[in-house]
């Protein structure tokens, strides 16, 4: 059993993110059988300076038998920026989908709200299961929908990127993200690992995603300007989105 700290970065930033934190780790303890997992240079919890704001990160890293590493991090900048980031990279062996989620909020509102689980099929597809189950899910209306950036054409179709009105649609969204990890963790526990063929399609596919995910400027610029242009490289392709091996 992995115990995590009860304190948290969490307990200090936007509803939302302190909720769906909470909803990541308890969906991931009630579905899989979580194990360490040591990021590399001790980055459990890593503090800088952005413009004279402190930047603060907390990470929480995980292994099961299906995923490699599973990723959460809250970030703060000063009083100004509130981020929540997830992802849970599968075992190449496994055909399973990313899952991926980030909320950026400053000042109070949730400018930025995006989770999807994103195809690493060469045709391009999430597996039949995950969308006769997406499928299913009650649509989810959002009145401030927002357009994805070129580097992001490796979401499904069924992504969400909102910027979300009000505790009404934070509610919404919260429920989605829930939803999505429910199918996920549920396919994930029933999966069996696949062919050597099979592998290196699913291992070229999360390759593509997390290079795609290392073109984000705003993420990048953030961290940049806190830790400097090195720092950020080496944690964008070393923890946050490092390729798989
Ligand atoms: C699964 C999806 C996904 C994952 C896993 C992911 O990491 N990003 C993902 C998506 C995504 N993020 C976006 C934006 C922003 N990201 C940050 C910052 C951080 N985000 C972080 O995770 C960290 C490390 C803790 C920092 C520092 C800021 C500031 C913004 C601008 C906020 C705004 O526009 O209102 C956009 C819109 C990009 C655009 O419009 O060009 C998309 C699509």
């Amino acid at each position: 059993m992995v115990e995590t700290p009860s304190l948290s970065l969490r307990s200090q930033q936007h509803p939302l993110i302190r909720s769906l934190a909470d909803a990541i780790e308890a969906i991931w303890r009630e579905h899989l059988e979580l194990a360490p997992y040591e990021l590399p240079g001790d980055l459990g919890y890593v503090e800088g300076r952005l413009d004279g704001d402190r930047l603060t990160i907390e990470n929480r890293c995980f292994q099961t038998s299906q995923f490699r590493k599973l990723h959460l991090e809250l970030a703060q900048v000063g009083q100004m920026l509130d981020i929540l980031h997830c992802v849970m990279f599968p075992r190449p062996e496994y055909p399973l989908p990313m899952f991926g989620c980030d909320l950026v909020g400053a000042r109070g509102q949730i400018g930025a709200a995006v989770a999807d689980l994103s195809p690493v099929s060469d045709d391009r597809a999430l597996p039949t299961a995950y969308r006769d189950a997406l499928q299913h899910l009650p649509p989810e209306i959002f009145s401030q929908p927002r357009e994805l950036p070129p580097w992001g054409d490796i979401f499904s179709e069924f992504c969400v990127f909102v910027r979300p009105a009000g505790p009404q649609e934070e509610a919404r969204f919260l429920q989605r993200v829930r939803s999505l990890l429910e199918i996920h963790c549920t396919q994930a526990s029933r999966s069996e690992p696949g062919t050597p063929d099979q592998r290196r399609t699913n291992f070229a596919g999360q390759q593509r995603y997390c290079l795609q995910q290392q073109q984000n400027d705003k993420t990048r610029r953030v961290l940049e300007k806190a830790f400097g242009v090195e720092w950020a490289e080496t944690y964008i392709t070393t923890v946050l989105f490092d390729l798989p091996v």
